[in-house]
């Protein structure tokens, strides 16, 4: 779509549901984006934006309340949705992982946490318990756990919510995976723990030349992190752009609010202004084409969302709005 390497992934027009017993959730309407081999992507946008539905849909780890309506999900141009369940289970964790939020949740707590990297190891790739020792010893040692010899048979509630989010990584990285999906990885963890875990996501990304997703609320963290910024609100993908492209010419409307909304990228509290409205009720079966008309300041009737188009001021920046700034 942007970007003239071959995608690693490409997600095309994403279209997801949930049935509920309050009615249907339209959760996700022709989400759209690519992903270069090593480059990483942040999805950003408010809680309730589908960001982690879109993780889970590339996954194949959607809710059994999900329907995909619609969509293309494509992994080195490989059909994934067409995969059978067992070829979409061995390209989990073999070829595409993913890294969950809350750490201490995400592991089993009653197994030892270097038998849940080994179970991922021996799950994709038979080999003699040594064999897999070591490669869980090696996967520690990567994501730079002190003392795995010791740690590896420690349980979750032994560790630290710093150290259990490394095992996370390490049973993610264990078999090699070429696409990496971050869903917001640093959810409960102090500031300083945070940046020391992003740091660890950015350095195996980039020495494994991994396509990386980092899923995350937080623009600032995203724009230190990423190469380019997927910005979604209401389950539609409304801006997308290389990171400071983005931060120089912000053109969709709710981007600029979410721009304006963060303390650390305003030059004072007195420029901080928060966005009007809150996201539309998605169980409504008449959600207007721009699902942020109704909070947006540039809203003008006839207004309609012409899906992502091509910015004449940069080659790989696009944006979902009639009016654009
Ligand atoms: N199992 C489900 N049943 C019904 N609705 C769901 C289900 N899972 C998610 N949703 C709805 O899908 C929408 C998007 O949720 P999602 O978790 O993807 O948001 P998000 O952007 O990741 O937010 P957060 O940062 O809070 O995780 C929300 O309105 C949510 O209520």
């Amino acid at each position: 779509m942007t970007s003239t390497t071959p995608p690693l992934l490409s997600v095309r027009d994403l279209t997801v549901d949930f049935r509920t017993r309050h009615g249907t959730v339209h959760v996700l309407e022709n989400v759209s984006f690519d992903l270069a081999p090593g480059e990483i992507i942040g999805i950003v946008g408010e809680s309730g934006s589908g960001k982690s539905v879109t993780a889970f849909a590339i996954m194949g780890i959607l809710d059994k309340a999900a329907r995909i309506l619609s969509g293309d999900i494509r992994f080195e141009n490989r059909d994934v949705m067409a995969m059978s369940p067992r070829a979409r289970d061995l390209w989990r964790g073999k070829e595409a992982s993913i890294i969950f939020q809350n750490p201490r949740t995400a592991l089993n707590p009653i197994r030892p946490v270097g038998d849940q990297i080994a179970d991922v190891i021996a799950r994709h790739t038979p080999a003699a318990p040594a064999e897999v020792k070591a490669r869980v010893l090696q996967a520690m040692r990567q994501v730079r756990i002190p003392d795995p010899e010791k740690r590896m048979s420690a349980y979750p509630f032994e560790l630290s919510g710093g150290l259990c989010q490394r095992i996370g990584i390490a049973a993610a990285l264990a078999c090699e995976p070429r696409l990496l999906i971050a869903d917001e990885p640093t959810t409960g963890l102090d500031v300083t723990t945070q940046a020391v875990i992003m740091d660890l996501i950015r350095d195996v990304a980039r020495a494994g030349n991994l396509g990386t997703v980092l899923i995350t609320h937080d623009l600032a963290l995203a724009s230190e992190y990423c190469d380019r910024i997927v910005v979604m609100h209401a389950g539609h993908v409304v801006e997308t752009a290389p990171v400071a492209e983005l931060f120089a010419r912000p053109r969709h409307p709710y981007t600029t609010g979410l721009l304006g909304s963060v303390p650390s990228l305003v030059e004072s509290v007195h420029d901080l202004r928060a966005i009007p409205g809150s996201l539309p009720d998605l169980r409504r079966s008449d959600l207007p084409p721009c699902r942020f008309a109704d909070r947006c300041p540039r809203h003008q009737p006839g207004c309609e969302a012409p899906g992502l188009r091509p910015e004449p001021a940069g080659p790989n920046h696009l944006v979902a709005c009639r009016y654009p700034l």
